[in-house]
């Protein structure tokens, strides 16, 4: 995000600040004035019969009047504060509960529902941008990997391909786990900064020596890449399409290749 960007951003959200701190005051004092007023009106509409035309009907008139403009004066901004607060509780639940529903446990990127849901997003987020790459990455001979050393280095393998991914596109689009070892990324901006990013992406992904948690084992790995550049005329998701059907072309001739462990063909 360009530091111009940022700045908006910023100003944006203390803007927001100040309207909800404001706005907080204004509710307090709306709600408050409004119910003085009812209350006070049905404290006349009730007792004024009651003491209308009898001796000392001011004092009479007097404790019920001051009791229906203290009380609400109390309780209203005590109520609406309450309120305000059991409605931000609300808020973050729900903020809470859709990151967990868009985000993969496992690695921390966005699952398939919060990549496509980026997707969406991407003419809001990169309102100035000129190219999008759109890609899947794919582990080569991943369940190898899984049988030979356990499935806790396949999850370990997983995590650190997301790492690597997510560093490679950095904030230039969306990264996402589409399921099992698969990846989908997103990435936009001009073009020298897209064919940047493709470049360290596969600089990244395509091949990396880790080391098995747990283990003395480094383990090699390979991944396919499909990426194409999204059309004029063609959406994100047909040109998501167009990159699948690539990944299995390249998957294909990178079959001779294998995961290797300490030196040995797994
Ligand atoms: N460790 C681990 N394995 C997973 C997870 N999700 C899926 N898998 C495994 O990933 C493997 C994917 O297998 P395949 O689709 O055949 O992929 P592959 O072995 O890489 O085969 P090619 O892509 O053809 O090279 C399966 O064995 C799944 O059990 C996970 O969260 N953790």
């Amino acid at each position: 995000m360009s530091e111009k960007r940022q700045q908006h951003k910023l100003l944006e959200r203390q803007l927001m600040r100040l309207y909800q701190h404001h706005g907080l005051i204004g509710a307090v004092i709306l709600v408050t004035v409004c119910s003085v007023v009812t209350s006070v009106a049905i404290t006349m509409a009730v007792c004024w019969p009651l003491y209308a035309g009898s001796e000392g009907y001011v004092q009479g008139l007097a404790i019920p009047l001051l009791l229906a403009i203290v009380v609400p004066s109390i309780c209203a901004p005590a109520a609406t504060l309450v309120l305000v607060c059991l409605m931000q509780r609300l808020e973050e639940a729900v903020e809470a509960a859709t990151r967990l529903a868009t985000t993969d446990v496992l690695t921390g990127v966005a699952n398939r529902r919060g990549f496509f849901q980026s997707i969406e997003r991407l003419d809001i987020d990169f309102p100035d941008a000129t190219t999008c790459l759109v890609g899947i990455l794919d582990c080569d001979r991943f369940k190898q990997l899984n049988d030979s050393l356990g499935h806790a280095a396949g999850d370990a393998a997983l995590i650190e391909l997301a790492r690597r991914l997510q560093s490679a596109v950095e904030r230039h689009g969306c990264v996402g786990r589409l399921g099992g070892d698969e990846f989908g990324f997103v990435v936009t901006g001009s073009d020298t900064l897209v064919r940047n990013r493709e470049c360290e992406i596969e600089e990244q992904c395509q091949r990396f020596t880790m080391d098995v948690p747990e283990s003395k084992h480094s383990v090699m790995l390979h991944s396919s890449i499909g990426a194409v550049m999204q059309n004029q005329e063609e959406t994100i998701e047909q040109a998501l399409a167009r990159a699948d059907r690539q990944l299995y072309a390249t998957k294909s001739s990178n079959r001779e290749q294998s995961v290797r462990v300490a030196g040995r063909v797994v």
